[in-house]
């Protein structure tokens, strides 16, 4: 092993996302390869995992070092084709600490049933998992952009939205996926679980109301 697969194997970040790509993959969000995760490691830095993996099976030296400092992204191997999303989304706002992308079918087929840009939860006790949301009485904003494969343009789109209002924690790809972050992996897992959750409620409610 050389010394950089050695150094990955002992990195305590890494082998938490491993944990929680195998967490996320029992709940079937990452079907084929789908989705990507990251996690911050400096200002300028974040560990992504490598592009086309089964995130399910990752090990530590599938999350690869990617650098953003001269506003160029540059990394030693291939990561993520979404990477420049994550590294906008840790630019966007520096308290963020990582960042995880899924693929679930609840997520997918609701977001292409909305074609608003911005979707509004309201009356679920579950809204109080997005940090800063007190209440189930006060709407709950997920934001919704159209897919493309131009992920520095998604990203262009992702950053445009912020300056009106900071994105609420997560935001939906039509016909894609979710994204959601957080100030610790731990904050991102709650999001991602309560976002899942809040998006597989309005999508029942919506199958038998429509
Ligand atoms: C199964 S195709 C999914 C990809 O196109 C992409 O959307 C995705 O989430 C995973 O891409 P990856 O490059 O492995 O991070
Ligand atoms: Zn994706």
């Amino acid at each position: 092993m050389n010394n950089t697969a050695q150094l990955h194997q002992l990195n305590p970040n890494a082998i938490a996302l491993c944990a929680l790509g195998r967490w996320i993959a029992n709940r079937h969000w990452v079907p084929a390869t789908g989705g990507n995760f990251s996690i911050r490691s400096g200002e300028y830095s974040a560990l992504v995992t490598a592009s086309g993996k089964d995130k399910g099976e990752l090990s530590p030296q599938d999350l690869l070092p990617v650098s953003w400092q001269d506003g160029k992204l540059s990394c030693p191997g291939t990561p993520s084709a979404e990477t420049a999303l994550h590294a906008r989304l840790y630019q966007l706002d520096p308290a963020i600490k990582a960042v995880l992308h899924t693929h679930s079918v609840p997520a997918t087929v609701f977001s292409r049933l909305i074609s608003d840009d911005s979707y509004l939860f309201h009356g679920y006790e579950m809204q109080k998992a997005i940090s800063g949301n007190s209440s189930h009485d006060i709407p709950c904003a997920l934001a919704l952009f159209d897919n493309t494969q131009d992920i520095p343009l998604l990203a262009q789109q992702v950053a445009q939205r912020w300056q009106q209002q900071p994105l609420n924690w997560g935001l939906l790809v039509r016909g894609h996926g979710l994204y959601v972050w957080g100030r610790s992996p731990d904050e991102a897992k709650r999001h991602l679980e309560g976002w899942e959750f809040l998006i597989n409620c309005e999508l029942e409610r919506l199958k038998l109301t429509r």
